[in-house]
């Protein structure tokens, strides 16, 4: 993403997030206790920054690394089973996911119950097609005996999927190179998208036409939208009508400075 003043406003006002010209933006996802701090500390190492989100009691933190000539970002999103906003810490997830804008979103899997934990996954690849899967706890999976098929995972994603035994630091490096890789728009990611039942899908397809009439789709994924208002989500209403004047903001800012 280029960075411009309102994108900062946002991350620094809306999210408690301070972030330099020219830094690519990670944002850390994944169930409770998955190793996403791990994960955050092999990255990082000790250049972190915690506090809480702005306005609630939910830990954050923020930390920096180099790697090959670029300034990365990473922000360890709170550990939610899902992002459909049903408690404080999946709110922070989804609306840092929708509204601040990672230039990718890493999802942390516990490779010991994949089932499970891809159920986030998969939400977060209705919202984001700049997603990064990394499937940790690989020594744990060993362990108990779990083989998991990697490349079949990958193309049934369409996402890119990274092994990590973060706690060894195995995998670390494979995850930056991929996370290069995604902002440098060199991974063909194509998300798989669920399909809901006919009933809804017959509904999405009549909604569609009118989400996307709204102009949404510049910095939302239409059908994602059409789902949540298909769910009666208020909030997600109420934040996007607030992120949307941010927006236009960022418009008349770019047209003020075209008429200079
Ligand atoms: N064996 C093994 N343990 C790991 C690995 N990654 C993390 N752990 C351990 O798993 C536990 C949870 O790790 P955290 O990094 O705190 O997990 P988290 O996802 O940040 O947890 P919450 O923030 O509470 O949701 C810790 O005891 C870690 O040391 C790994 O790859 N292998
Ligand atoms: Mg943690």
């Amino acid at each position: 993403m280029q960075f411009d003043v309102t994108h900062g406003r946002i991350l620094r006002e809306h999210f408690g997030i301070t972030s330099k010209e020219g830094q690519i933006v990670i944002a850390l996802a994944g169930n409770p206790n998955v190793g996403k701090s791990t994960v955050f500390n092999a990255l990082t190492g000790l250049r972190q920054h915690t506090g809480n989100w702005p306005g609630k009691t939910v830990d954050h933190a923020q930390g920096t690394f180099s790697y090959r000539d670029k300034s990365f970002l990473l922000v360890d999103l709170p550990g939610t089973y899902s992002i459909l906003a049903h408690t404080v810490e999946e709110e922070i997830a989804r609306d840092f996911i929708c509204f601040g804008k990672p230039d990718v979103t890493v999802v942390v899997l516990d490779a010991t119950s994949l089932e499970r934990n891809l159920n986030l996954a998969l939400q977060v690849m209705e919202i984001t097609s700049q997603v990064i899967v990394c499937v940790n706890l690989i020594d744990e999976a060993q362990k108990k005996k779990i083989s998991v098929d990697f490349t079949g995972l990958e193309q049934e994603l369409g996402v890119p999927v990274v092994a990590t035994a973060a706690r060894q630091g195995k995998g670390i490096n494979d995850l930056r190179e991929k996370v290069c890789q995604v902002v440098q728009g060199l991974s063909q990611n194509r998300p798989r998208q669920v399909r809901y039942s006919q009933e809804i899908e017959a509904t999405l397809e009549n909604l569609l036409p009118k989400i996307e009439g709204l102009g949404l789709g510049k910095f939302l994924n239409p059908r994602w939208v059409a789902l949540r208002f298909l769910d009666g989500d208020q909030k997600l209403i109420q934040n996007i009508a607030r992120h949307l004047e941010l927006q236009s903001e960022k418009s008349m800012i770019r047209e003020a400075k075209a008429a200079q």
